[in-house]
């Protein structure tokens, strides 16, 4: 039944409101992750085409500016109208491309239409400020401006949801866009620009490039107009791009990995942690940024904690994730079945004792697809390199410690600093934790993921660069201040009036 709502086996790019196939006459096949039945092909496009879409962009952005905000936000209320109603197969089409469970498919979508109405709003708001001059008769205020157009390149992990964290807030802020999105996942990307088209957004406003990050990626750092990057993906990518953007000045935007951790202390309501660890462990297979992959456990609690997550994890159902019966899908395709493969030999040969899982799922109903046992670790330390790089997979390792000071400092000793929480019923060591958990997100008695979008999502050290998507603040990335003074006087004043 899902497969029938693929409608184009071969998608095309987006630009200035009509739909072209690549020039370079060259695609790449998608394919299901849960049982690598092909789907569609996503264009390999070229340099012309994102030239086309920047040349595109620049002359639709110049008008899409003077249209007053609150118009532009009626127009991403539409948005959020359509995706609404077509939420069901969005979310179908979403677990079809990426293999992540229906129920978070469908959580993932609700995040894009939130993401819609929350930025409406922001078109009555986009406040500025006013303060006083220095000068007698005179205004002084500021007010956010489009910056332009701008770049946003997206990863396969969450296809629409971070794609309109980057793209609502620009479109609202009077920019127009050229997206890139990941070749694994572009059929979320090909309903989203048909979506903005049916909404009626002006032609050029937003550009769908299709390609890979080698050619379109690097192409669009290299257009002079596009005058920011908003980038999500790896830390590898992220440091080239910052490098080529710094060479010309373009500002960049830059969310990248994680290494986040639970904390359990010995008070914790254990039940809670070990729901909190399995949601955020084993959670689209442990492919969020956000993913839990330590677990520092209070010793007192160590054994218990490793018997009861081994009793869940053998209840957690594994497959494809259309059946709304299970619980853990695939992974994205086998190279990163083969990270995560050889990520189990290094914690083995570090000395981690490996409690179960361990090894991909390649018989019966698991034979056709990308699957992962879900794995536990313990007797990890802070300095192995399965508790300090990213896995993107699901496997979390639990490192034992004897006090919060301690935690807290194995959270804090790594490269990464997005996501951390902590489990405990003492409000001392919440606002203690809260305070020195050196990451951009922090949760209490839940796990390391479920960001709300009007929160500014981020991190911090290698994570970013210090700019965060979601909320008002990434209004930021996509608008510049512009400082306004105006002199009712009659006279040109030049200096402050001495106060008598
Ligand atoms: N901090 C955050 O907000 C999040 C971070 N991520 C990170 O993303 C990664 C997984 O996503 P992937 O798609 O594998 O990452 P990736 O870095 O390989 O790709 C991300 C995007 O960049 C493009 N790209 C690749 N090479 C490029 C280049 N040379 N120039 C320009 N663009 C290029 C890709 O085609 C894709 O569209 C993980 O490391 C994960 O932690 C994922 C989600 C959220
Ligand atoms: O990008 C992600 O990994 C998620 O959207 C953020 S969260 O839901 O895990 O907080």
């Amino acid at each position: 039944m899902s497969r029938q709502l693929i409608k184009d086996e071969k998608l095309r790019n987006y630009i200035n409101g009509k739909w072209f196939f690549p020039s370079t006459e060259k695609y790449a096949d998608v394919k299901n992750p849960a049982n690598l039945e092909a789907l569609v092909q996503v264009p390999l496009s070229g340099e012309a085409e994102v030239a086309a879409a920047t040349g595109a962009a620049k002359i639709a952005q110049k008008k899409w500016a003077l249209v007053p905000a609150p118009q532009r936000a009626e127009v991403l209320y539409r948005v959020g109208l359509l995706m609404k109603e077509r939420k069901e197969e969005l979310s179908q089409l979403l677990t079809m491309e990426n293999g992540k469970v229906i129920e978070e498919a469908r959580g993932e979508v609700q995040e894009g239409i939130d993401m819609a109405f929350y930025m409406a709003g922001e078109g009555r708001r986009l406040f500025g400020q006013t303060t006083p001059s220095e000068l007698k008769d005179k205004f002084a205020m500021s007010v956010r401006a489009p910056v332009g157009v701008v770049g946003i390149i997206t990863p396969w992990n969450f296809p629409i949801a971070i794609a309109t964290w980057k793209s609502f807030p620009a479109i609202v802020a009077g920019n127009a866009v050229v997206w890139k999105p990941a070749t694994e996942t572009p059929i979320m990307a090909y309903e989203l620009a048909k979506i903005f088209e049916e909404a009626g957004l002006p032609k050029g406003v937003i550009n769908v490039v299709f390609g890979s990050g080698s050619t379109v990626g690097e192409a669009m750092l290299e257009q002079d107009d596009i005058r920011v990057i908003s980038f999500t993906g790896s830390n590898d990518v992220g440091r080239n791009i910052a490098a080529k953007c710094g060479e010309r000045l373009k500002k960049v935007s830059l969310e990248m990995g994680g290494k986040n951790a639970v904390i359990v202390m010995d008070d914790a309501d254990l039940s809670l942690a070990v729901e909190g660890i399995l949601w955020s462990a084993f959670g689209t297979s442990g492919q969020r940024c956000t993913a839990c992959s330590r677990v520092m456990v209070h010793e007192d609690l160590k054994e218990e904690l490793e018997e009861r997550l081994q009793v869940e994890i053998a209840k957690l159902t594994i497959g494809n994730g259309l059946d709304e019966s299970i619980k853990v899908g695939p992974v994205i395709n086998e190279h990163g079945l083969n990270k995560i493969k050889q990520y189990i030999e290094i914690g083995k040969d570090e000395g981690a004792k490996l409690l179960t899982g361990g090894y991909v799922m390649d018989s019966g109903e698991h034979a056709a697809g990308n699957y992962f046992a879900p794995t536990l670790f313990t007797d990890a330390t802070a300095d192995m390199r399965i508790a300090q790089e990213e896995i993107f997979g699901p496997v979390v390792s639990l490192i034992p410690v004897t006090s919060l000071e301690e935690a807290i400092e194995i959270n804090n000793q790594v490269e990464f600093g997005l996501s951390s929480s902590i489990f405990t019923r003492d409000v001392n060591k919440v606002f203690a934790a809260q305070r020195d958990l050196d990451t951009g997100i922090v949760y209490v008695n839940a796990g390391t993921t479920g960001a709300e979008i009007h929160l500014p999502f981020g991190g911090t050290k290698g994570t970013g660069n210090g700019h965060r998507d979601s909320g008002v603040a990434a209004l930021d990335v996509f608008t510049e201040w512009k400082a306004i003074y105006v002199d009712f006087s009659g006279k040109l004043q030049r200096a402050q009036i001495d106060v008598e």
